[in-house]
């Protein structure tokens, strides 16, 4: 009798665990694939523990593969940015279910469901919770945040990248420009550089000047340091992630400590020494307190402002360094426009040698037509995910707590019922002309979350690219292989090879 009670009590907490596995793995999933298909969404089917992410593994590692041959049509790169969507939306449809374990995801492209997703303000869209190595990158910055804490650090790092602020950074911008020239060649003769890697390096320097002013090469230094905290980030994506693992004292587990510590301990010291009074780089503005609108002063910590530094150089590098790579490959592939937007340059900046000021750059108007071609084309976060926190109601669909919401924002930007029958040729001239399209146009995200760099990149982007053309004509070199692929962000998996010629004047 008491050896069956013992027996009982020890298979009875065993046999609890099994029906909760179960009912997460098998019942749960049944229950909402039902849900769904009973409101008209179907989708590839769940398949148990691991869902659709080995088809859709599957379907990235095709697309790694994948050469775009046809420089007139780019639809190429939708197949390439989001492969799953691709296929499984010619099947299914626009919004679609399927699987990230036992998870579901609803997958969507359309604007106005979008729109309702991300400009929610209540809270029932979270942004997910990130991988802890993610968080050791970029530590408790706004990308990582939510609730209350997020709404504060947010307005503080609203007030410190608007745009008067960026316009002041211009002179600090055209300096990193003038630099990366110093390594290309003068005169007539032709020269082969891969700029994407050279963009990189450009998007690094404009951001550790702009953040840590005088003292811009220790800054730099402390950037590097990232830059390889992040390449370590990137490997451990490609592998699949262990929980606890990274406690672990491992030879790349020591390196991120190492680097982790040596990073948050050189900007603190910066920040020790920083004057707020005497400097308007970005550090001392995100030092400084600021009212909020019931009167109560608001300042970040020390650890909180290392934290954004962290996280102004991963979200603001790699994006603005791919944007500024397609363009350069877009007016590279689009020679009529090439010369179209050097003639606007040359027009406003009569000088080369004199570097363009904000007002300058802000009369650039084809040259933001072009980038915003690129970025409805190129767009460089092709998708954005949310959590579900309670079941909500998103154009009519029933959606319950804990699905993902998977927005699509590149389907968006290629939709022939939206732009037309030309959406996937580059066309800048549409960005002139008024219309629906414009308001299917998310590069940015937006809602609460839009991109608080925006007014930034936009800047910095545009100076580095006008700077560009007044110096340069260029063409594609014959090495380039058009294969955008989105890791992290798009980008082109073998480079951006591009060979420049000077110009007189
Ligand atoms: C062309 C360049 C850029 C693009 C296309 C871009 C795009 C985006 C997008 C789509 C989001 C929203 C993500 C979401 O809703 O989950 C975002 C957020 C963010 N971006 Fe950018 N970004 C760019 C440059 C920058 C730069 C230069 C910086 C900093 C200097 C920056 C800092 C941030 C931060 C901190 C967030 C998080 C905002 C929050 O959650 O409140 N970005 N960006």
């Amino acid at each position: 009798m008491f050896l069956a009670i013992s027996i009982i009590l020890l298979t009875l907490p065993i046999l609890f665990h099994l029906i909760r596995i179960l009912r997460s793995v098998l019942w749960r999933p049944y229950i909402i694939q039902r849900h769904f298909k009973k409101q008209g969404i179907t989708g590839p089917g769940y398949r148990p523990i691991t869902g659709n992410s080995s088809e859709s593994k599957l379907k990235m590692a095709e697309a790694r593969t994948r050469r775009i041959t046809s420089y007139e049509y780019h639809l190429g790169v939708l197949q390439n940015a989001i492969p799953g969507y691709f296929d499984w939306s010619g099947i299914y449809g626009k919004t679609y279910l399927y699987w990230f374990g036992s998870t579901p995801r609803l997958a969507i492209s359309d604007p106005v469901m979008v729109k309702e997703v991300l400009m929610n303000s209540n809270g029932t869209f979270q942004r997910l919770d990130s991988n802890p190595l993610s968080k050791q990158l970029m530590g408790d910055g706004l990308l990582e945040l939510k609730g209350q804490k997020w709404a504060v650090h947010r307005r503080i790092a609203a007030l410190a990248l608007n745009m008067e602020q960026v316009k002041g950074w211009v002179p600090k911008m055209a300096d990193s420009v003038l630099n990366m020239f110093q390594n290309w060649k003068e005169g007539r003769g032709e020269f082969e550089i891969d700029v994407h890697k050279e963009f990189h390096t450009l998007s690094a320097d404009i951001i550790s000047r702009t953040i840590f002013g005088s003292s811009f090469e220790e800054g730099k230094r402390i950037f590097q340091l990232q830059e390889q905290q992040m390449q370590l980030f990137f490997t451990s994506l490609l592998n699949v992630y262990i929980p606890g693992f990274r406690f672990l004292p491992t030879k790349m587990n020591r390196k991120r400590w190492s680097l982790n510590k040596e990073i948050r301990e050189s900007i603190g010291k910066l920040i020790m020494e920083t004057n707020t009074r005497n400097s308007r780089n970005l550090l001392s503005l995100l030092m400084s307190s600021h009212k909020n609108s019931d009167g109560e002063d608001e300042k970040l910590g020390v650890e909180e402002i290392i934290d954004e530094c962290k996280t102004f150089y991963v979200a603001g590098k790699e994006t603005a360094a791919n944007v500024l790579t397609w363009a350069v490959v877009l007016l590279a592939m689009n020679q009529d426009w090439q010369l179209k937007a050097r003639q606007e340059v040359v027009e406003l900046f009569k000088d080369r040698s004199t570097p363009p000021t904000s007002e300058l750059v802000g009369r650039l108007k084809l040259i933001s037509m072009i980038l915003n071609e690129t970025l409805r084309l190129y767009t460089p976060t092709p998708l954005i995910v949310r959590q579900v926190c309670k079941d909500v109601d998103i154009q009519g669909i029933r959606v319950p707590a804990d699905t993902h919401i998977v927005s699509h924002i590149i389907s968006c930007h290629y939709d022939p019922e939206i732009w037309g029958p030309d959406s996937d040729q580059f066309d800048p001239e549409r960005f002139g002309r008024p219309g629906k399209h414009i308001s299917a146009f998310f590069p940015w995200g937006l809602g609460p979350r839009i991109c608080v760099g925006q007014s930034f990149a936009m800047v910095e982007i545009k100076l580095a690219l006008a700077m560009i053309l007044r110096r340069y004509a260029f063409r594609l070199s014959e090495t380039y292989v058009h294969s955008p692929v989105n890791f992290v962000t798009l980008r082109p998996q073998y480079g951006a090879q591009i060979v420049f010629t000077g110009l007189d004047g």
